[in-house]
C-alpha cells in the first residue's frame, strides 16, 4: 500500500454553541483522490480549512508527510495547495499577472514563474487567455484560474472546496480534465462536493460527514456493497400492479424492495441477474409488461441508506 501523505485525526471545531465538525479523523495516502462529501453545512468547508492551517482547531491535529500543520508559515504548508470557494483573484489584472503574484508569495522568480505560470495555464486549458483581465472571464474560467493560482507552487497534496459550485458544463469538464491530469501526474487530491456524482467520478476514497461527523470513509466499491440493493428495474405493467403482485415479487430471491405507484412497479436487486426471475415471474402470471427498465443503483443513495435523508434535501 502507498504511504500515508496526511493524517487527519480527532479534529474537533465549535463556533460558538454550534459544534460544527465532530472527532474527524480520516487519511490520503500518496497520489490518492479522497473525496469529502456531504450536505450543506456538513462541515467540509471546516474541516479543509482546518487541514490547511486556515482555521485553528479546537483539537485534534493535522500531519502532512509527519509533520504538524499548525496556523502561521510552515514548510509542511507549502506541501499544500488550497483552491477555497470564494474566489481569490484580482479582477484587473490579467490570468498570468495574477499567477505572478502567486509566484511571488512562494517566492518563485523570473524565469521559473514564467515557466510555472505557461504550465499551470496549460494544465487549466486558459493559456490562450494568458493575457487577458480576469474580470472579462466567466465564473468557471475564474475557478479555472484559481485552480491555476493553487498549483503555482507544484504542492504535492491540492485541496479543492466545492470547485464546481455555479461553474458552466464546459468549465467543470475542463476542471474534471485538470484533476484527472494531476491524478495521472501522481498528485494527492482532496475534493469536497455535495454531488456523489462527481465525488465517484474522480475518488479512490470517500468520507461521507454530516452533522461534522463522519458516516463513512470507504473505497467507492466498499461503499456500493452496502447498499442493499445493487441494482434496480422498472417495469410498467398495462394493469395496475396488485398487492398480491407485489408480495410475490417481492418473496423471489434477489429482490431487496418493491415500491408499486399505480402500474409502475420499482424493484430493488441484489444483482442485475435477478432481474430475469423477475421477468419470469411477471409472465407466469400472465403479466405484459408494457415497458420495463434495468438501471445500477446509484451510490448517492448511499447517504440516504445512512441518514434516511437525501444528499441534497
Ligand atoms: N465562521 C462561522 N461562524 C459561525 N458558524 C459557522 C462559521 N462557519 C461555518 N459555520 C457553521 O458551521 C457548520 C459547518 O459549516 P461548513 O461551512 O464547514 O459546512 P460545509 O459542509 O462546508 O457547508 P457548505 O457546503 O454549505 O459550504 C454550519 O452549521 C455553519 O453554519
Amino acid at each position: 500500500m502507498t504511504p500515508v501523505l496526511l493524517s487527519v485525526s480527532k479534529l474537533t471545531k465549535s463556533y460558538g454553541a454550534r459544534l460544527a465538525v465532530d472527532d474527524v479523523s480520516f487519511q490520503v495516502r500518496a497520489g490518492q483522490t479522497v473525496g469529502l462529501i456531504g450536505p450543506n453545512g456538513a462541515g467540509k468547508s471546516s474541516t479543509v480549512s482546518m487541514v490547511c492551517g486556515l482555521l485553528r482547531p479546537d483539537a485534534g491535529t493535522v500531519e502532512l508527510d509527519g509533520q504538524q500543520i499548525v496556523q502561521g508559515l510552515s514548510e509542511a504548508k507549502r506541501k499544500i495547495g488550497f483552491v477555497p470557494q470564494d474566489l481569490a483573484l484580482y479582477e484587473d489584472l490579467s490570468a498570468r499577472e495574477n499567477l505572478k503574484l502567486f509566484a511571488a508569495l512562494y517566492g518563485i522568480k523570473g524565469a521559473d514563474a514564467r515557466r510555472r505560470c505557461d504550465e499551470v495555464l496549460a494544465l487549466v486549458n486558459l493559456l490562450d487567455r494568458a493575457g487577458d483581465k480576469a474580470e472579462t472571464f466567466s465564473g468557471g474560467m475564474k475557478r479555472r484560474l484559481n485552480i491555476a493560482a493553487a498549483l503555482m507552487h507544484d504542492p504535492q497534496l491540492l485541496i479543492l472546496d466545492e470547485p464546481t459550485v455555479g461553474v458552466d458544463p464546459q468549465s467543470r469538464n475542463a476542471i474534471f480534465d485538470t484533476l484527472e491530469q494531476l491524478k495521472a501526474m501522481g498528485r494527492s487530491l482532496i475534493y469536497t462536493s455535495h454531488y456523489m456524482e462527481e465525488v465517484e467520478r474522480l475518488a479512490d476514497h470517500i468520507v461521507i460527514i454530516d452533522h461534522g461527523k463522519v458516516l463513512a470513509d470507504e473505497s467507492p466499491a466498499a461503499l456500493f456493497r452496502r447498499l442493499p440493493a445493487q441494482a434496480a428495474l422498472r417495469v410498467e405493467l398495462a394493469d395496475p400492479a396488485l398487492p398480491p403482485l407485489c408480495e410475490g415479487i417481492r418473496a423471489l430471491a434477489g429482490v431487496k424492495s418493491v415500491d408499486a405507484d399505480g402500474g409502475v412497479l420499482d424493484i430493488g436487486l441484489a444483482r442485475g441477474e435477478d432481474a430475469l426471475a423477475v421477468m419470469g415471474f411477471l409472465e407466469r402470471q400472465g403479466c405484459r409488461p408494457l415497458h420495463f427498465a434495468t438501471a445500477r443503483t446509484k451510490l448517492e443513495d448511499i447517504f440516504l441508506n445512512l441518514t434516511g435523508r437525501s444528499l441534497r434535501d
